[in-house]
């Protein structure tokens, strides 16, 4: 094993510039890699996520049966089971850090009359699997838990899977889609009800494998529904680069001065774009140009020049549109005129880590005023603020490590980062593009 711990080093240097391809969305790389294994024949992906989250999913793919190689031209190629006809996986799935993958996979294994253990490390095992768990429990699976509905734990699917009517009681796509690919399995008609919209693109890509899904709008919300014992066809799936991994890069340019950076490819999906609709009302500059679709998702190229930006008030409403981006949108607020207050943001709290009290932690190591209640956050924004010089602790949390080193790449001193290769879990090629694009990041030993 490899011990050998880092900090790593952001530094004000000089304006970024350039064009960037981040690597492949997250959400929808798990998903191809599922749809892959419940379809029957040969799925191509092409713009695969291979980040240590994503490869776990793969692998938790191969244990339950499919075959998964890579071919010469890097894309991905998956033979898969069909569904009902997953195998028993012979050792724990393993999950590392990756939320997503451990919770979409139980929803799998439910609708199959297969017993699967779920581990995950130590951040993944301190977050709450009961959301998922409970209306699986409905459909008649079993479950063997640690107290609280924590890793590990095993779940057997029964023999016939009930389908049930599940209103979703919390904004979670993951939760959505756990439901929906048990629903897949069981025999009869599954619905799940959300009252806001969340990321669609289980529903998107069931399609496109070929199962029919569908939306109806009702008093309670928007209701999606799923007949059992559909078969998916395999499809071929070209993956958008990822908007989450797209907002470090254009955080950091918005307040860089001088900086001026095109991002490229980036999935424009609406339930993903809360980041983008909050910079453009904060004053970024930002067009979108190239607009075009692909595999059924919307995309495009991002132009971001450095900006003077003021502070707002995010709703509540737009959480789920912007779920993963709030971290780095605090380092924003920290460099805008006035306080930015965002809203509904407690599902931070049981994300990689609390996200709340980290980001706060990290804004109080960097000397920016805030204060942050048990569901918001209020940053207290100054442009040219003297800011930086802490060293931020990570929490095994991927998004609070790339936040505070786009905060170090604009502050007046330079901002260290505690264990960097948490970045592995969701964009292993940060620091790369971040350097290459002008920026100044240092990795060390200690
Ligand atoms: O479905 C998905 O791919 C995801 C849903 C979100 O989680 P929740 O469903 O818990 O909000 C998000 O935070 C996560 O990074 C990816
Ligand atoms: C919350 C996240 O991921 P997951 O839930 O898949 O671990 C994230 O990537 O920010």
């Amino acid at each position: 094993m490899d011990t050998k711990r880092q900090v790593a080093t952001a530094t004000a240097r000089g304006p970024l510039t350039g064009s960037m391809r981040v690597p492949g969305d997250k959400s929808i790389s798990h998903r191809a890699l599922m749809l892959g294994t419940l379809a029957v024949g040969r799925s191509t992906i092409s713009g695969l996520l291979t980040a240590e989250d994503v490869m776990a999913t793969a692998a938790a793919m191969r244990a339950l049966g499919a075959t998964i190689v890579t071919d010469s031209t890097g894309r991905l190629q998956i033979d898969g089971v069909g569904v009902g006809a997953l195998a028993e996986p012979e050792a724990p799935l393993d999950f590392g850090n990756a939320g997503t993958g451990v919770r979409l996979t139980m929803g799998i294994v439910a609708g199959h009359p297969i017993a699967a253990t779920f581990v995950g490390d130590a951040s993944l095992s301190r977050r709450p699997m009961g959301r998922v768990l409970n209306p699986l429990r409905q459909m008649g699976i079993e479950v063997v838990a640690r107290e609280g509905d924590r890793l590990p734990l095993s779940i057997r699917g029964p023999k016939t899977l009930a389908p049930i009517r599940y209103v979703l009681p919390v904004a979670s796509a993951q939760v959505k889609s756990a439901v929906l690919l048990a629903g897949l399995g069981a025999a009869g008609e599954t619905t799940v009800v959300e009252k806001v919209p969340t990321r669609d693109h289980t529903e998107r890509m069931l399609t496109a494998f070929g199962a029919t899904v569908h939306r109806t709008e009702t008093d309670e919300g928007t209701a999606i529904s799923i007949e059992g014992r559909q078969h998916l066809r395999a499809c071929d799936v070209t993956v958008p680069a990822d908007p989450s991994s797209a907002a470090f890069a254009i955080v950091a340019a918005l307040i860089v001065p001088g900086s001026e950076v095109v991002v490229t490819d980036v999935l424009l999906n609406p339930a993903r774009i809360g980041l983008l609709v909050t910079l453009r009302e904060m004053g970024a500059e930002l067009a979108v140009e190239n607009e075009r679709d692909t595999g059924g998702e919307r995309i495009g190229d991002i132009r971001v020049v450095a900006s003077r930006l003021r502070g707002v008030t995010v709703p509540a409403a737009r959480a789920p549109a912007m779920i993963d981006e709030y971290p780095v949108l605090a380092v924003a607020a920290a460099f805008a005129e006035g306080p930015t207050t965002m809203e509904g943001i407690g599902e931070l709290r049981v994300k990689e880590s609390d996200r709340l009290a980290a980001v706060a932690a990290g804004l109080a190591a960097n000397g920016v005023p805030h204060e942050a209640g048990t569901d918001w956050l209020r940053v207290d924004g100054r442009v040219g603020g003297a800011i930086g010089g802490g060293r931020v602790a990570t929490h095994l949390d991927h998004r609070i490590a790339m936040s505070f080193l786009v905060l170090g790449l604009a502050a007046d001193k330079p901002v260290t980062v505690e264990d960097p290769a948490v970045i592995q879990t969701s964009f292993p090629t940060f620091l790369p593009l971040m350097c290459d694009a002008g920026g100044s990041i240092i990795l060390e030993d200690v």
